[in-house]
Parts: structure tokens; C-alpha cells; sequence
């Protein structure tokens, strides 16, 4: 259980953000994309009550975040933690100005995901021809031209699409992935129409160095106002990663609150990088998210104790301490 201390806060406000020349240029403003109640719930292995997803969502909406995803629209034999999804759509509350997107693998989740009321959807591919196969049981060619199914009927419903790509620095099956092969899915899915591509380090095995090598090798293929990165903190180089990212000119994020998370098809990954590590990094940099903080903390408390665990954030477990 997480006791979230009200110091720790004034403490942060105390410190003064330094000046981004720094550590290089840095976006004035980053968009946070909370993926916690997807990525973060999806591979807990007993199911979490439907209520408290709901109230999860509500709680992560009053904090600022611009775009939290709310479920996926996935088979439940593969990912039977997501099979409350319609219930989730339709018990949440919609606040203005935020999106809720939902994850979805193919035409039928898309269908599934309009009838309950999605506004957004992620569609989900990666640049290993192994982990295609066991994620979403078809190789790297099927699902782009099932993407291309999605996005025809998002288009004729003016659903905005956002891509993932996974594995990007690595991959549970095959190991080292080429960061050509992340610029070619990448540019794929992107010229098919997303709007977004947001890069994941699954498995959290990147460092900054692989980090940067692969998004010279995207950039060259997406703009960058249209990448995202979304980093696992298996071997805790999640925000270091982001920070490269940010160096780079990405100024889309995605993170966990709580740091809850993982992928079931990429066994031994850690959670994604905690929200409030990165709100936490983001402030003393002096970029602008928009979002609280300590609220922020009281959401990621929340979910722990539901979940009876202890948080992955190292700001949330500093404050428990000070
Ligand atoms: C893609 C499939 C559906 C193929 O699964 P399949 O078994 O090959 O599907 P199929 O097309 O042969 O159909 C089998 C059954 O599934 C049904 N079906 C078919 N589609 C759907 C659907 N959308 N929703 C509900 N049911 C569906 C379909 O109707 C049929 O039902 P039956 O006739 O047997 O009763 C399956 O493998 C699947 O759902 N995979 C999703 C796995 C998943 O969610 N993985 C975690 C996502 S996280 C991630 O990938 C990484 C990310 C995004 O977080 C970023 C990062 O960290 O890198």
C-alpha cells in the first residue's frame, strides 16, 4: 500500500527547473498519453473489478492528462483481463478536451470499440516478424494490410488512428531488432494514415544509445511531430530513453501510473515508465505537461492498494519516505 506525503510536492516546487540549453533543446510542452489503464492493468493475472477501472479513469482524468487509454478491444480467450471493455466505455465519464482512446487489433475490435462509444483507437503492430506472430498471431505483412482495413473504416467515420510500432529496440524472440526494420513499419503505418506513432521499447532493454541509432533511422521516414515514445523500465533506463527522445524533438510520451504494466506476450517486461517519474523529470526540466502531480500520486496510491502492491514510481516511493 502507498501513503502518498503531501511534503514531497512543496519540496518539488522548491526545486528550481534547470535551463534546457543544459541537456540540449528541449519541446517547451510534452503531451502525456497515461497508458495505464490499458498497458498497466492489462497483464495483471487476477482480474481487476470493472469499478475500479472505471474509477480509475475518472480519478487519472481530473489530473491534467490530455489522453488516457481506456482498454483494448482484443480477443478475451488471449487477454481475458480487457473483456470488460464495453462496460468500462460506458461506465467511464467523459471530461472534455480528454481523449480516451482504446487499443485495437483488428476490424472487429474496431467495430466492437465504435459500438461502445470509442472516439480514438490504437491500432498495434511491431517491427518483429516473431512477436507479430505470437501478439496478435498473424506476420508484420497480414497486419499492415489488416491496419489498412481499420483505417479505411476509421476514415469514413472520422476516428483519428494512432500506430504503435513495438519491440523497437528489441524483442523477446528475436533479440536486437534493426532500427531500418522500425523505420519501415513505421513509415507503413504512418503513410496508411495514424496520426501518431508511438515507438515502444517493450521489452525495456533500449538504452540512449540504441535509442538515439533507432530514431535517426525513423526520422529520416516520419516527421517528428508525429512519433511518441513509449519506454518499459525493465532495466531502468525508461526515463533516460525519454530524455534522448525529448533531445530528438519527440514531444508525445507515453507512461503508467504507478509504473503498473507490461505485455503478456513479452514475459519478464517490466511496467512502463511511472507517470510520476516522468511528470517528476519533466517539471525540473521546465517543460509544460499541464499535469498535477500530486494528484497524480493519489491516483497512482489508489490503483496500488486496489491492486495490493507497491508502487513501481520512485517519486511516489521517495515521498512515502521524506
Ligand atoms: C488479434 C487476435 C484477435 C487474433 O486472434 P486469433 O485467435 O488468431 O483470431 P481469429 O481471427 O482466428 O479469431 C478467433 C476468435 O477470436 C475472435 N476475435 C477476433 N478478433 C477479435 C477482437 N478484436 N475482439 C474479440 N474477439 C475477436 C473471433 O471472432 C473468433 O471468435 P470465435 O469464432 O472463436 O468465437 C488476438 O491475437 C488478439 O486479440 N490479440 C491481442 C493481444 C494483446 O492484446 N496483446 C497485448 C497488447 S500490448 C502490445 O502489443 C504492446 C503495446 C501496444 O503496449 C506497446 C509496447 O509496449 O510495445
Amino acid at each position: 500500500m502507498v501513503a502518498v506525503n503531501r511534503g514531497l510536492p512543496r519540496l518539488v516546487a522548491s526545486l528550481r527547473p534547470i535551463s534546457s540549453s543544459a541537456v540540449g533543446i528541449l519541446p517547451k510542452h510534452v503531451k502525456i498519453v497515461e497508458v495505464g489503464p490499458r498497458d498497466g492493468l492489462q497483464n495483471e493475472k487476477n482480474l481487476v473489478p470493472t469499478q475500479v477501472k472505471i474509477s480509475l479513469i475518472n480519478m487519472l482524468s481530473e489530473t491534467g492528462l490530455p489522453v488516457i487509454e481506456a482498454t483494448s478491444f482484443v480477443s478475451p480467450k488471449w487477454v481475458p483481463q480487457m473483456a470488460d471493455h464495453t462496460e468500462v466505455m460506458q461506465g467511464i465519464q467523459l471530461f472534455p478536451g480528454i481523449s480516451y482512446p482504446v487499443l485495437i487489433p483488428n476490424l472487429k475490435g474496431f467495430q466492437a470499440a465504435m459500438a461502445a462509444g470509442a472516439k480514438e483507437v490504437s491500432i498495434f503492430g511491431a517491427a518483429s516478424e516473431l512477436f507479430t506472430k505470437k501478439n496478435i498471431k498473424c506476420s508484420i505483412e497480414e497486419s499492415l494490410q489488416r491496419f489498412t482495413e481499420v483505417l479505411s473504416a476509421a476514415k469514413e467515420a472520422s476516428i483519428p488512428v494512432r500506430g504503435y510500432v513495438s519491440c523497437v529496440l528489441g524483442c523477446p524472440y528475436e533479440g536486437k531488432i534493426a532500427p531500418a526494420k522500425v523505420a519501415e513499419v513505421a513509415k507503413k503505418m504512418y503513410v496508411m494514415g495514424c496520426y501518431e506513432i508511438s515507438l515502444g521499447d517493450t521489452i525495456g532493454v533500449g538504452t540512449p544509445g540504441s535509442m538515439k541509432e533507432m530514431l535517426s533511422a525513423v526520422l529520416k521516414e516520419v516527421p517528428v511531430g508525429a512519433l511518441a515514445v513509449h519506454c518499459h523500465d525493465t532495466y531502468g533506463q525508461a526515463l533516460a530513453n525519454t530524455l534522448v527522445a525529448l533531445q530528438m524533438g519527440v514531444s508525445v510520451v507515453d507512461s503508467s501510473v504507478a509504473g503498473l504494466g507490461g505485455c503478456p506476450y513479452a514475459q519478464g517486461a517490466s511496467g512502463n515508465v511511472a507517470t510520476e517519474d516522468m511528470v517528476y523529470m519533466l517539471n525540473g526540466l521546465g517543460i509544460h505537461t499541464g499535469v498535477d502531480l500530486q494528484k497524480v500520486m493519489e491516483e497512482g496510491a489508489f490503483i496500488c492498494k486496489a491492486l495490493n502492491r507497491r508502487t513501481s514510481s520512485k517519486v511516489a516511493q521517495a515521498s512515502c519516505r521524506l
